[in-house]
């Protein structure tokens, strides 16, 4: 089982939002808010299980919103939450403690846009520094204002975040800091980040996305909806990729990112991995822009022996810069030997998490060249691959007509 849990609070009433339904169950687009929000974790390849903190009246609606999602397997028996969000998280960790995950994701049933990317961004955060937090930054001045309205105050906005969810944690400091706070009557913390602060954990903060928005108030869902909207709009692109590496002295090789033992090595400036090599290509083809060398040039000493997932990553991360969704990735992988079909299942789970896809969504395919070629003749290895996405249209400056 994956050490990785999520905990998606939806016990709130949505006061703000008016409507007389807890904003959480309003539908947007063909679905309750709530059943996109828990589809996002539940399709997330990392995460083992997913916990909904609901209200204790709330069991029918939360029933809805199972009946929408593909694939609940991953979703374990939801919680009752409390009287404030911290209450709530409290009675999520409470209920992961008997069998504690390494990492937890605390994230708000309200926002249900966050991206699968955002999700890997936040566990690769939290085992790198035990707390990490997605914020954006601010962009309006911010006041301080005192009870009569007058202002007391100007903060240097270069250092302000607006913080978002999912914040990501180790589980065992946050559920202590969780039962500190409640035995010392620290009620009153509007996220987790808060109370690791006040319990004197260091928390890093990583960049949100603008549309991870958290649906407060009514005119909140107009905007939601319009999102949805230009996700309908979006053009789908292909671009395939392409590498080959010669094989050398050595004892294993790189395939999409898993170590895999073989008589020879690989003659590579990057730890020659030509899985990802290909697919980051491929990504790279359906932006139009450019290659991995571009990106990457193999002249730069700081790519000497650089594990390639950071390229895919990159590229991921290019397409999301662009408002683009990642869809559908396929490689084969060209050899006589390794054999590749052991360890198909783990590539594929491998990749998977470097760019946030289901496995579903996944495919990896070998073959031989019939002993005829490079291949053939066990000089070399190569791999092809394609990448199916999304993005808006025109968005890009190479759409630009006479670019
Ligand atoms: N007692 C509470 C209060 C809030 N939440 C959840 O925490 C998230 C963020 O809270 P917020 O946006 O404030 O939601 P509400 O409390 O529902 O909104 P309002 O304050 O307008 O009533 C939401 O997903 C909400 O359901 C919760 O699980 N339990
Ligand atoms: C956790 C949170 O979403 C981070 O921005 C926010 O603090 C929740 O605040 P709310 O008052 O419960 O909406």
């Amino acid at each position: 089982m994956s050490d990785i849990a999520a905990i998606v609070v939806a016990a709130g009433r949505g006061e703000r939002a008016g409507a007389g339904v807890p904003k959480q169950y309003r539908t947007l687009g063909d679905a309750p808010v709530l059943a996109h929000t828990l589809g996002a974790f539940a399709a997330h390849p990392a995460v083992g299980r997913v916990l909904a903190v609901i209200g204790e009246a709330d069991a029918i609606q939360y029933k809805m919103c199972l009946s929408c999602l593909p694939d609940t397997r991953r979703l374990l028996a939801p919680v009752s939450g409390g009287n404030t969000r911290q209450a709530s998280v409290h009675a999520g960790l409470a209920a992961l403690a008997d069998t504690p995950p390494a990492i937890v994701l605390v994230h708000d049933g309200a926002r249900p846009f966050l991206s699968p990317a955002l999700i890997t961004e936040a566990i690769a955060a939290a085992r790198a520094h035990g707390a990490a937090i997605p914020g954006l930054p601010v962009t309006d001045t911010v006041k301080i204002v005192d009870e009569a309205g007058r202002v007391t105050g100007t903060p240097e906005r270069a250092g302000l975040r607006a913080v978002q969810t999912p914040q990501a944690f180790a589980f065992a400091p946050l559920h202590a800091a969780h039962e500190r706070a409640r035995a010392e009557g620290r009620n009153s913390f509007t996220d987790d980040a808060a109370i690791m602060e006040w319990a004197g954990h260091p928390v890093h903060v990583f960049p949100g996305e603008a549309t991870n928005m958290k649906l407060t108030r009514p005119e909140d869902f107009d905007t939601a909806e319009r999102h949805l909207r230009r996700d309908a709009t979006l053009v789908s692109r292909t671009g395939t990729g392409f590498d080959v590496h010669a094989f050398a002295d050595g004892d294993h090789v790189w395939l999409g990112g898993v170590k895999i033992p073989h008589a020879r090595g690989v003659i590579a400036h990057s730890d020659g991995d030509v899985v990802l090599h290909a697919l980051t290509d491929a990504v790279l083809g359906a932006l139009a822009d450019g290659d991995i060398g571009s990106h990457f040039p193999p002249s730069d000493p700081q790519w000497k022996g650089a594990s390639s997932d950071r390229f895919l990553a990159h590229a991921v991360a290019l397409l999301h810069a662009r408002g683009g969704v990642l869809d559908h990735l396929d490689a084969t992988v060209i050899c006589e030997a390794p054999k590749v079909g052991p360890h198909r299942e783990a590539i594929r789970a491998r990749i998977a998490v470097i760019v946030g896809l289901p496995l579903a969504s996944v495919s990896i395919k070998a073959t031989t060249s019939e002993r005829l070629g490079f291949t053939g003749r066990g000089e070399g290895i190569a791999a092809q691959a394609a990448a199916t996405v999304r993005l808006p249209a025109n968005r890009h400056p190479t759409d630009a007509p006479g670019v």
